[in-house]
């Protein structure tokens, strides 16, 4: 290899992100990696998920070790990420895993990041709902996100902690705040309201549910999460028996998960799932692929609301477009007002979190 190329100073990007150091064998098998790249192999992307050790975070590290497109993944967490990144790291794939242990290594684990996934956060036991846990979320998401400010402001960031609805808005104003926002770069991850109207929906059509794409808007908790089911594709049409069990059923999947696990938390691996496919739409949008369009709460104009969950286009940037909602009909005008009513009650309460 020669001194100063492409692939030496990718090594020293990499290992200037490494916590701990990395030994002498294991810089070889990272410059015979960086070599084979600079050598027209694909190159990949730097995935930090902070909150690696939870019920999200160890499936969807799991996940994001098998992603081609990563070729770096930091595991961050307060807790047992060592373990985590000891167990992932032995999987015979491409990415390169590192793990970072509390607070004073948050900021080596986010230096030089193209995307940060957060499923850090406490989650929902029967009873409660998802702004109960907006005390103890928004000060971690705030922390994190200060991190992000710092280490890599212009990294894509993917929002899992809940409320979704307020934690998207809380970091919009930590970045605004540094005078590092962008608005594209900051996506709240709607994917699971997706995924389970894709199943369920599929289940009702008696169709696969691959085949099925279900566009959900408007945010993530009860009512505010809105399937807009005459817009399914492969077109088809339901009863108004359907249309009431369907809206019903996607809006509560949450808490359908919660209360079944009763006490042991809510959906880890349907979620990791959503997030990996989402994570690797943002990659794929990184990359300049064409046509990647998926459901995300974002910066909106579509609403008078700052905030939204609609289908967005991804892109080099992060969000290239934010789709229109398309034509309603009655049924879902009149759940849109009600949706819009709560959604603003939360972006609020996390604009004010920060700007108090
Ligand atoms: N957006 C969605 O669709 C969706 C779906 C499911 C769950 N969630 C939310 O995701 C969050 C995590 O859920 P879970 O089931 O993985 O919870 P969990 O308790 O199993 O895991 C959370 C992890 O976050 C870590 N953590 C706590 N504080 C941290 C900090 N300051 N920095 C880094 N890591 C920290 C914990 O140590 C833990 O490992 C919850 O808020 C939950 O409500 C969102
Ligand atoms: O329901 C929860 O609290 C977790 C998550 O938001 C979900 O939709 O499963």
């Amino acid at each position: 290899m020669q001194p100063g190329s492409e692939a030496s100073r990718r090594i020293a990007r990499i290992n200037s992100h490494l916590h701990p150091p990395v030994s002498q064998m294991e810089e070889t098998s990272l410059l015979r990696r960086a070599t084979c790249r600079s050598q027209g192999g694909a190159s990949g992307f730097k995935v930090a998920i902070l909150g690696a050790a939870g019920g999200i975070g160890q499936p969807l590290a799991l996940l994001m070790k098998m992603n081609p497109l990563v070729s770096v993944l930091h595991l961050y967490d307060v807790v047992n990420a060592p373990g985590v990144t000891a167990d992932i790291s032995h999987m015979n794939t491409g990415a390169v895993v590192r793990g970072f242990l509390g607070q004073p290594q948050l900021e080596d684990a986010l230096a030089g990041m193209d995307l940060v996934v957060i499923p850090a956060g406490v989650p929902r036991k029967p009873g409660m709902t998802r702004d109960d846990l907006f005390n103890i979320n928004a000060g971690i998401v705030k922390t994190l996100c200060e991190g992000i400010v710092k280490c890599c402001p212009k990294a894509v960031v993917n929002l899992i902690s809940n409320p979704v609805n307020s934690t998207v808005p809380i970091a919009a104003e930590v970045f605004k705040k540094a005078g590092t926002y962008d608005s594209k770069r900051l996506l709240g991850v709607t994917m699971l309201d997706v995924v389970r109207a894709n199943t369920f929906v599929a289940e009702v059509l008696g169709i696969d549910p691959r085949d099925v794409n279900v566009p959900v808007v408007g945010g993530h908790a009860g009512v505010t999460i809105l399937p807009l089911l005459s817009q399914v594709n492969p077109p088809c049409s339901f009863t108004p028996e359907e249309i009431s069990y369907l809206t019903d059923r996607i809006q509560n999947g949450g808490t359908e998960v919660v209360e079944a696990k009763a006490g042991a938390g809510s959906a880890t691996l349907s979620m990791a799932y959503a997030a990996a496919k989402f994570a690797d739409a943002c990659l794929r949008g990184l990359r300049g692929d064409a046509g990647v369009v998926e459901c995300s709460f974002v910066a909106s104009q579509v609403t008078e609301l700052p905030f939204f969950a609609s289908k967005v286009r991804l892109g080099r940037c992060g969000v290239e477009e934010v789709l229109p909602l398309g034509p309603l009909n009655e049924f879902e005008r009149a759940r849109l007002e009600k949706a819009k009513k709560e959604l603003a009650v939360s972006i609020q309460k996390g604009v004010s979190f920060i700007r108090k």
